[in-house]
Order: structure tokens, then C-alpha cells, then sequence
């Protein structure tokens, strides 16, 4: 802590009852470290601290300390009073460096094309670039001939992905089958045995080694891939990618027809837990360079569409 802190009479960590207690939480330590070391760059006193953030010193003491826990409104009034966000304040990992936050810094409000080119210069920058086609200007000669489909489960990716793949002569290639060979055992095995993290893991390798396998491909893949923000990347960077949609109720009634409810179990909240995942990942399935409407038209007619999306956009003739 740098000198410039002063502790206020009867507050410094020797008076405050379990200080040296061996059982403090690791996280509110560290809180509470990070609270102090953001004060100290600040140069602000506790008292003055406590002053601007409307508690009072005892409980910003404790805060300090690792005593207590305090509340989330609690911290986002400490967070204002020491002009930080609420990120840094919790210990977000880009607020953990000085070149974390210019990066936050320079990035804070702007929007969203901005943020694409910045985000494609820094894959240029660090070698992810790859075909980048898209991103590069999205001309059909520099496309990538590896397809991706992405969508929620049911939109079609594995019967249109097969279908196409069939069309052009490509290899198809099932992502989740690929996981599981990796793993020796099924996604929801994966999943239960060995947790998500495990899982996006094989997801990442699965999606490298398509990539480093096929340069020309259908690949469907995994509905929930778009969670995992750096295999999503992956994925934009070497593949054409194309978003297939579909109305919630259809998304419901074709998987449900499969006699597969995950993820989105039998509940009387089941269309509404569909309908949040769905929005919650539009934003991210909408970044693929094409889309395609799989609600709009029986199957026969909905390939049709895909096929000739696809062929005009890699410049295939047929
Ligand atoms: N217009 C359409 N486009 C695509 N699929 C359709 C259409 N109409 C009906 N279907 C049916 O919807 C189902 C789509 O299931 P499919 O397994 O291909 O989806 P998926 O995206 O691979 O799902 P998952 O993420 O669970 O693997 C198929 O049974 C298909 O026949
Ligand atoms: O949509 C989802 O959340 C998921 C779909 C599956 O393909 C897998 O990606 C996983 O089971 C999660
Ligand atoms: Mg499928």
C-alpha cells in the first residue's frame, strides 16, 4: 500500500476483530486488495473514500480487509468514488494490466463496425488472420470453400450441411461427432462427466483440426458454439459461415421431434427459456456472412435457397 494511505484512528487492520483469522475468503482478499491499490493510485484517504461513496469507514475498512461481504451496491458506489468500473473493481481480467485498460480505454463506446475492424486487425496482428475472407472485404473470389453452418439446435445444420456437402462434392463434417471421438464418449457424457470447460476444450480442438484438415468442407456445427467467444473467432476467421434461422416454435417442434429436449428440457418455461437463448445469441449467430430464413420454406425449397446462396458466393458454377 503506498504511504499516502492513511488509516483512520482505530481502523487499521490490527484493531479490526479476525484480521489474521486464517479463514477469510481468498476472493474478498483479494477485493479488498484490489480496493486498497486502487485507492492508493487514486492518492484518496479511506476517510475520503468512505466520504464519496456514501459508507462508512468501518465498512470500507472491512471491505479492505476481506471482512464482511459486502453488497453489490455497496461496491458499484466504491467503484464510483474511486472513478473505476465496477469490472476493475471485481478484477475483470482486462482491467488487470496497464495496457489491458488502454485497450479498454480506447475501445470504450464504440460501435459495433468499429469493434469488427479492431477486432480483425488484432487477429491480423497476432497471426489469427487466416483466410479472413469475410472480413477482408467479403469478395466472393477470397471466400473460404470450408462452409460453416451455425445456428440453435433444429435450424437445420446437420440435414441442410449433408445435403450441400453432397451437392458440391465436399466432405461433410458432424463437429459434435468429431468431439466425441476425441473424447470416446457422447456430447452429454462430456458434459456431465467432465463439465463445460472440458467440453469447450474439445469443441476449440475440434474446430482446428477441421480447419487443418479440409480446406474445402460443410461443417456443421455445435448450436452453442457461439458461447466460447475465441472458437466463434476461429471459426469467422477460416470459414464461410452461414446463420441458419428459424422461428422458436419450429426450433422447439424439430427437436422435439427428435426426442431430444436439450437444451431446452420439458418445462412449462421451455418456450420462453428457448426464446431468451435464441435472443441472447442473435447478436453472435449474426455475424456469420450469410443467413438463411429455414422457417420460411419446406425443406426441399429451403436447400434450394442454401445451395444457390452458397454457390454464387464462392463463385461456383451450377
Ligand atoms: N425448412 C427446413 N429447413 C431445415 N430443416 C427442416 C426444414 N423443415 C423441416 N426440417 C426438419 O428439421 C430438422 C432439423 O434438424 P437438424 O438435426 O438438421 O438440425 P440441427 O441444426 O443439426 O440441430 P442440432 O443443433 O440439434 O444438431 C430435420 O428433421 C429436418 O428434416
Ligand atoms: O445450444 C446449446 O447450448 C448446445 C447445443 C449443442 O450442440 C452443444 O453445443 C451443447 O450441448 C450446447
Ligand atoms: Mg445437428
Amino acid at each position: 500500500m503506498s504511504s499516502n494511505i492513511v488509516h483512520a484512528p482505530g481502523l487499521t487492520p490490527s484493531a479490526l476483530p479476525g484480521l489474521d483469522g486464517e479463514d477469510k475468503n481468498p476472493f474478498l482478499v483479494a477485493l479488498g486488495e484490489r480496493v486498497r491499490s486502487l485507492r492508493a493510485r487514486r492518492g484518496m484517504t479511506r476517510k475520503a473514500v468512505a466520504i464519496a461513496a456514501d459508507v462508512s469507514e468501518r465498512h470500507l475498512a472491512n471491505l479492505e480487509y476481506g471482512i464482511g461481504n459486502a453488497s453489490i451496491l455497496v461496491l458499484l458506489q466504491v467503484a464510483g468514488a474511486l472513478q473505476c468500473s465496477l469490472a476493475e473493481l471485481i478484477g475483470d481480467i482486462t482491467t488487470s494490466t496497464p495496457e489491458w485498460l488502454m485497450l479498454r480505454e480506447l475501445l470504450d463506446g464504440r460501435d459495433e463496425a468499429t469493434l469488427r475492424r479492431v477486432r480483425v486487425a488484432v487477429g491480423d496482428v497476432l497471426g489469427m488472420g487466416g483466410d479472413g475472407s469475410r472480413e477482408r472485404g467479403g469478395s466472393a473470389a477470397q471466400r473460404s470453400p470450408r462452409v460453416a453452418l451455425i445456428g440453435l439446435r433444429g435450424a437445420g445444420k446437420s440435414t441442410l450441411g449433408q445435403m450441400l456437402a453432397d451437392d458440391l462434392g465436399y466432405p461433410f463434417v458432424e463437429l459434435s461427432r468429431e468431439i466425441e471421438k476425441f473424447a470416446g464418449c457422447s456430447i452429454s457424457e462430456i458434459q456431465a462427466l467432465y463439465g463445460q470447460n472440458a467440453y469447450r476444450r474439445y469443441e476449440r480442438r475440434a474446430v482446428e483440426e477441421a480447419i487443418q484438415i479440409y480446406p474445402e468442407a460443410v461443417i456443421a456445427t455445435p448450436g452453442g458454439l457461439v458461447s466460447d467467444a475465441a472458437t466463434f473467432n476461429l471459426l469467422l476467421e477460416h470459414c464461410t459461415t452461414v446463420w441458419l434461422q428459424a422461428d422458436a416454435e419450429d426450433h422447439m417442434k424439430r427437436v422435439r421431434a427428435q426426442g431430444d429436449l436439450r437444451p431446452m428440457a420439458a418445462s412449462r418455461e421451455a418456450m420462453e427459456d428457448l426464446q431468451r437463448i435464441l435472443a441472447g445469441r442473435a447478436a453472435f449467430y449474426s455475424k456469420a456472412e450469410f443467413r438463411l430464413d429455414t422457417s420460411a420454406q419446406a425443406l426441399e425449397q429451403t436447400f434450394r435457397a442454401l445451395r444457390q446462396m452458397v454457390r454464387a458466393g464462392l463463385q461456383i458454377p451450377g
